[in-house]
């Protein structure tokens, strides 16, 4: 299975090391770029290989900086050849510090445009998503910090306006989420002991810098080195669909085709990314609830029982959801208590509880060998009349799952926050362009 196809239950979460740091060097006499491929150089020079790379034999340790790219390309065929989670850590740390070297190779050969400052981006990125960039983070981060004294805003009128934002008619339905104004911490954790049911909880991120500069597409530019970063886009209807893919395109690229305009290829999906590891100044823009540090109810829900239990998150883990009108995420559950949080526009949201995981005719281990376990195969297709929702699926398929009735539903509006328990069967669908950040939890 290639690296690339991974679906999202096994998405690699190891973009390490927000390390920030500022810029040192100026220009002085020697170019800025030259000093910093000389410091970057000095560092791969100084390296006394440790026994995880040797691994991976001499030859490749030998022409890492005179061929970095045919390093690259051999480690990347070494990688895509192994099941994501068992990719041996050599093959990941042969690949990163090839695109160092690489980096240093494209900042001695400068052109005169700014093609250079596009590839050096490129490279950072795909080390930084398809190793996680654990030993080379800090050398990176220098760079791309390096090179924003480089990058021109963009001053064309169609970054600088807002997205297009137009409110749902607002839901009609006897089963709503409960919600309610932000609570405090101790009637959250006793709502969490006593329930363990989601709750939908308005104003508590409205202070987040968030809600207003991430409505505007030319801040995201700014934050990206003008849009050079590399974002994983889901291409397709959803990750259950044979037909769909991943694909690694700049921010700018993905904004152009599929958020500000309908692409001819569907729907384009930047779902489930830790864009905040990736680019630290956007963490400024949110902070991360409370609610998260609460003590989780030590009961497993149904759902997660016989599943190999998941490592203790040491802090919450972060994820990005951007995308236009129409993205969708099947019904699943994930392992972790969720607060998720609505930043741009609106997305509707059905929970069932974790009972009776049968009438929603879970996956198995797919083709590709992924577990699929937690994501149910009852295509959705949810229609929205004027009346309010109408959600359907066809129910000769679906029989058990049509008969249910405990399902709890809402549509989340800027600044609105939900918490999912963990081993809670969801399924989201943006109903205008939408951001959102999902904050899990252990
Ligand atoms: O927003 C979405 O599309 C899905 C979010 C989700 O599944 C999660 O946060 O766990
Ligand atoms: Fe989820």
């Amino acid at each position: 299975m290639s690296v690339q196809d991974c679906v999202r239950v096994a998405k690699r979460q190891r973009i390490t090391d927000t390390t920030s740091q500022q810029p040192v060097l100026d220009a002085g006499t020697q170019s800025i770029w030259a000093v910093l491929a000389n410091e970057l150089q000095a560092v791969l020079n100084d390296w006394d290989p440790e026994d995880s790379i040797r691994l991976c034999g001499d030859a490749p340790l030998a022409l890492l900086s005179s061929r970095p790219l045919q390093v690259m390309a051999l480690a990347k065929e070494r990688v895509n050849t192994w099941e994501y989670r068992r990719v041996p850590r050599c093959w990941l740390r042969l690949f990163e510090d090839a695109s160092l070297a690489h980096v240093i190779s494209l900042l001695n050969i400068r052109d005169d445009g700014n093609k250079w400052v596009d590839e050096v981006v490129k490279v950072i990125d795909n080390a930084i998503i398809m190793t996680g960039a654990s030993c080379r983070s800090a050398l990176f981060t220098k760079t791309l910090l390096q090179l924003e004294h480089v990058v021109e805003a963009d001053a064309s009128p169609e970054w600088h306006e807002a997205f297009v934002i137009v409110s749902p008619a607002s839901l009609e339905t006897g089963n709503f989420i409960s919600s309610c104004g932000p609570p405090t911490l101790t009637s959250f954790q006793a709502h969490i002991d006593e329930h363990t049911t989601p709750l939908l909880i308005h104003r508590a991120i409205e202070h987040w810098p968030a809600m207003k500069s991430w409505l505007r597409p030319s801040y995201l530019l700014k934050r990206s080195l003008g849009g050079r970063r590399l974002v994983p886009v889901e291409i397709g209807e959803t990750y259950t669909h044979s037909e769909w893919r991943q694909q690694l395109m700049t921010l700018r690229e993905y904004m152009k085709e599929f958020v500000l305009s309908r692409s001819s290829h569907g729907i384009g999906y930047m779902g489930q990314h830790d864009l905040f590891r990736q680019i630290p100044a956007l963490k400024d823009d949110i902070s991360v609830p409370d609610y998260c540090f609460t003590s989780p109810p030590n009961h497993r829900p149904a759902t997660l029982q016989g599943q190999p239990p998941v490592a203790e998150l040491d802090e919450p883990s972060l994820n990005a959801w951007l995308g236009p009108k129409g993205t969708k995420s099947p019904l699943h559950h994930d392992p972790y208590h969720n607060i998720f949080c609505q930043v741009v526009g609106y997305k509707y949201v059905r929970l069932y509880p974790p009972v009776d995981s049968r009438s929603m005719y879970a996956h198995g281990i797919d083709e590709k060998g992924i577990n699929m376990a937690n994501t149910s195969a009852v295509d959705v297709k949810f229609l929205r009349s004027d009346k309010g929702t109408i959600f359907v699926v066809n129910s000769e398929d679906a029989p058990l799952f049509c008969a249910r009735e405990d399902f709890q539903e809402a549509i989340l509006a800027p600044g609105d926050s939900l918490y999912i328990p963990a081993g809670w069967w969801h399924y989201f669908e943006s109903l205008t362009t939408s951001f959102s950040v999902s904050f899990w939890w252990n």
